[in-house]
């Protein structure tokens, strides 16, 4: 593996062996604050259950996605169109689609939410399941930083934890407007499910990007921004974009947000800020700083 690379970390003998597990993620979160995860136990099935029915959706007439459309960044919930959301908002929109599902087992009663009940079971199902390696991964995180079990977990209890089906249609390498502009994630950790189509870059620590491998068979996790408040930097909010290169094929993902609950107050960890110094972040409460961010790309 050169130094350029984004870990791969085969989590089937670490689940056995938290510790172990806890090491490998903190590692690669405070390198890249990337990483690409094999063998996590998820059920691939429910992966290709919701990879059809985001096919599916994004292949309908414009207008019946339209009626479904994203209304508010307060609810988070629904379609959005390609070029209505700017992840780089100094940049032109992303040519990308999207389906945005914020706490989407609240809102799992209200038929109107949901293309058909087909695609609300297959994100629902998706939904239960990433949430729950999601709370898995931070907890070993969390063990790292010498947290008791289950302490970020308490902060995750689905308020925004958000799964979005994303669609890029076919684009050439050298365009100059991006599937998805540079960014860093809101929240704090990141699950990614790509379809073999590559696309995805993460900016090193040269400046220059770096591709992710496009593999199925892995999950990416990445660090997002309260998670390097909470952690003093320690962990990495990386900067990443999507330009997908084939000029005939679409590139479709899944991600999975995992963020703190409305009222979460994000401060440095005591145990992350070294003796007598002053913390690197203002606490902030997740509500603030993820309203700030979905403003900004919605401007
Ligand atoms: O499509 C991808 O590979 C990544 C998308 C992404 O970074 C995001 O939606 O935050
Ligand atoms: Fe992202």
């Amino acid at each position: 593996m050169s130094e350029q690379s984004i870990p791969l970390i085969d989590c089937c003998s670490m689940r056995l062996d938290p510790d172990t597990l806890g090491h490998s993620l903190c590692a690669a979160a405070q390198g890249h604050g990337f990483m690409r995860l094999r063998n996590t136990g998820l059920d691939a099935t429910l992966l290709q259950r919701a990879f059809a029915s985001s096919q599916r959706f994004f292949a309908l007439p414009e207008a019946a996605k339209d009626r479904l459309r994203y209304r508010d960044i307060q609810r988070n919930h629904g379609y959005v169109a390609v070029g209505q959301e700017a992840l780089d908002p100094l940049a032109a929109a992303d040519r990308k689609e999207s389906f945005t599902m914020r706490d989407a087992l609240r809102r799992s009663s209200n038929d109107a939410a949901w293309p058909d009940p087909v695609f609300r079971d297959d994100a629902l199902d998706l939904f239960t399941a990433a949430r729950a390696l999601a709370a898995d991964l931070l907890d070993a995180m969390g063990r790292c930083l010498g947290l008791k079990p289950g302490h970020f977990a308490q902060h995750h209890q689905g308020e925004n934890q958000t799964l979005r089906f994303l669609h890029y249609p076919p684009q050439h390498s050298g365009d100059a407007v991006a599937g998805a502009g540079a960014h860093t994630d809101y929240g704090s950790i990141t699950l990614l499910w790509q379809d073999g189509n590559p696309g995805l870059e993460v900016s090193a620590a040269d400046s220059t990007w770096m591709p992710v491998t496009a593999d199925p068979d892995t999950v990416v996790v990445n660090i997002g921004d309260l998670l390097e408040r909470w952690s003093n930097g320690l962990f990495r909010s990386t900067l990443h974009r999507v330009r997908p290169r084939h000029p005939q094929r679409s590139r479709y993902a899944i991600a999975f947000f995992s963020d703190p609950d409305d009222t979460v107050l994000v401060a440095p960890l005591a145990g992350c800020v070294p003796a007598h110094q002053t913390p690197l972040y203002a606490p902030v409460t997740a509500r603030e700083h993820i309203l700030r961010k979905l403003a900004a790309s919605y401007g």
